[in-house]
């Protein structure tokens, strides 16, 4: 089983990733970028910002994607992997071309491989504002309120458009009652 957590820089994945090792201390715990050797060098590549296209780095995001399906969800099917991003992330974060080249251009990527379940952690602009000024922020962050607003409603777009099981939960609940509602979600509850 292929769970990945979504949202937003600042909407609490990490906080509830370090809940999820507890409650789920069989499952295997990945991310994107850098859940790979390979994928350690591209993370560092795409998150320094050196890329000067775009594109150049979305194909990083993509290689990563790419060499993170075939090691680790492929040789793990039959256990239960949870994953910190995925090509959610990647087709909501690259906005420069179109919703469905961009799903084309990542089922290539992921072997036609979706997740089974995506949970999205999902923030108002004003609590946004309020994390993104509690922290440093890098490259990404950088760009801003209205640019990171924008990509998660990319995020809720594509789910609902890809039609795999989903979750939206307010990422503004305490930390506790975001808990339950995935690990319910998870347990099929
Ligand atoms: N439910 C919550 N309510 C209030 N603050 C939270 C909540 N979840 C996380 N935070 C805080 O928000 C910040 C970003 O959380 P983090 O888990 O690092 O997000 P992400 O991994 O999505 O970037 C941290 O300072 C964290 O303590
Ligand atoms: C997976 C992915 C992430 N990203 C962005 C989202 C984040 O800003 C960054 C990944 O950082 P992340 O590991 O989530 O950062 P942090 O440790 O700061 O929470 O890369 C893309 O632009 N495209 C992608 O395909």
């Amino acid at each position: 089983m292929y769970v990945v957590i979504e949202g937003i820089d600042t909407a609490g994945k990490s906080t509830q990733l370090e809940l999820l090792k507890k409650n789920f201390p069989n499952a295997i715990f990945t991310k994107e970028p850098g859940g790979t050797l390979l994928g350690t060098k591209l993370r560092a590549m795409a998150l320094g910002g050196e890329a000067k296209s775009q594109l150049a780095e979305m194909f990083l995001f993509l290689a990563d994607r790419a060499e993170h399906i075939e090691e680790i969800i492929k040789n793990n099917k039959d256990k239960i992997v949870i994953s910190d991003r995925s090509m959610i992330s990647g087709i909501a974060y690259a906005n420069q071309l179109n919703l469905n080249k961009l799903i084309e251009l990542n089922l290539i990527a992921t072997q036609n491989i979706l997740p089974d379940y995506v949970i999205l952690l999902e923030l108002t602009p004003s609590e946004l504002k309020f994390r993104l000024s509690q922290k440093e922020n890098d490259s990404i962050e950088l760009r801003g309120i209205e640019y990171l607003i924008n990509i998660q409603n990319r995020m809720k777009e594509t789910i609902q458009k890809i039609g795999i099981n989903y979750i939206f939960i307010d990422a503004s609940l305490k930390i506790e009652e975001i808990e339950k509602k995935i690990e319910d979600f998870i347990n099929g509850k």
